[in-house]
């Protein structure tokens, strides 16, 4: 790679393995970024913008934008944290995957029951700076001095087996369906904070200043974002139950209405949340809609 190849060129940062990875993957194909990357490398060009990609660890993508390296990115809301980066870069949409939290777990049949049992005792976790400030709060609450305090450890992986092993009497680390943290024989008993992928941008941007791209990169970025939430609901309503139907889909702005011929039925189309849609239908059916259709998206601008 020819470092003259970046000149002038947006530098977007992108997760280049574990859970984020594949779905950037797909958000980037969603935005129509275009890009050919061969084995291994990690800096590619994109075929239809000024922008080079460059693959990184996702907990190392905060600091890469943050101190203006980068200019664009996609990490986890927990690891800017982590990074202590909130102040130098600026989360321009939350992306709706890497959703998981950020727990306190104990061994299941323990003694330790609560945070305030814990507090004193050895945790370990990759996120030694959240746990730290977390359980400084805790030490602060209980009044635990010096030798008192929290033990925080940071390993850097297999955060789940550190009980088993001896290593601590409680975790700091993420859950999803919460399979890991049961199949280690363990519980949560708190919440330190939940998480999902962001986009994010430079609060001090070092290079040419890259603004409309970086618009336009976000815009397009929203729209694959709000396709995947969203779907069309169209179906037939007489005019006497209009007024109830657009309560129960009252679209984003307002339901697209058009008259039926020679009928005193209308057409409602109107977006409505994906999660909501079985709900939605059932209300509808219920004030005397027919022909009620759902539709997905495959992109939208909204
Ligand atoms: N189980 C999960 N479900 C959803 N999001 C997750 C999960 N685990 C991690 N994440 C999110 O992904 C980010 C990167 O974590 P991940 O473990 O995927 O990366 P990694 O540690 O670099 O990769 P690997 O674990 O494959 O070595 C986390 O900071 C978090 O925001
Ligand atoms: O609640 P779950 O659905 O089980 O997901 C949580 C697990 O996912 C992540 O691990 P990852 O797969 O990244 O492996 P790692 O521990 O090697 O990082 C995280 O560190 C948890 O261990
Ligand atoms: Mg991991």
């Amino acid at each position: 790679m020819n470092v003259e190849a970046l000149n002038g060129r947006l530098l977007f940062a992108i997760p280049k393995k574990g859970r984020l990875h594949e779905r950037c993957l797909q958000l980037l194909a969603g935005a129509d970024i275009q890009f050919r990357r061969s084995d291994r490398l990690d800096v590619c060009l994109v075929m239809n913008h000024p922008i080079t990609l460059v693959f990184l660890p996702a907990s190392d993508i905060p600091s890469f934008v943050g101190n203006g390296n980068v200019d664009l990115g996609i990490t986890g809301h927990d690891v800017i944290l982590e990074a202590k980066m909130q102040d130098k870069v600026t989360e321009i949409e939350r992306l709706a995957f890497g959703k998981c939290a950020l727990q306190v777990q104990v061994p299941e049949r323990g003694p330790v029951k609560t945070v305030e049992d814990l507090a004193g005792k050895r945790v370990v976790t990759s996120f030694e700076v959240l746990a730290g400030e977390y359980f400084a709060r805790a030490d602060d609450r209980l009044a635990l001095v010096g030798e008192q305090r929290t033990k925080i450890q940071y390993i850097g992986g297999s955060v789940e087996a550190a009980c088993a092993l001896g290593l601590a009497d409680g975790i700091v680390d993420l859950v999803e369906s919460g399979d890991t943290m049961r199949a280690a024989g363990l519980h949560a008993i708190a919440t330190v904070m939940n998480t999902e992928a962001v986009l994010i941008k430079s609060n001090t941007p070092s290079r040419a200043d890259h603004s409309p791209l970086i618009n336009l990169i976000a815009s397009r970025i929203a729209g694959v974002v709000a396709a995947g939430k969203y779907v069309v609901c169209s179906y037939n309503i007489s005019r006497e139950a209009l007024p109830r139907a657009v309560l129960i889909t009252p679209g984003r702005r307002a339901p697209t209405v058009s008259p039926l011929e020679n009928t005193d039925w209308v057409d409602v189309s109107a977006m409505v949340v994906k999660k909501e849609s079985a709900r939605v239908m059932d209300e509808l059916v219920e004030i005397g809609a027919k022909d009620i259709l759902i539709y997905s998206l495959n992109n939208c601008r909204v």
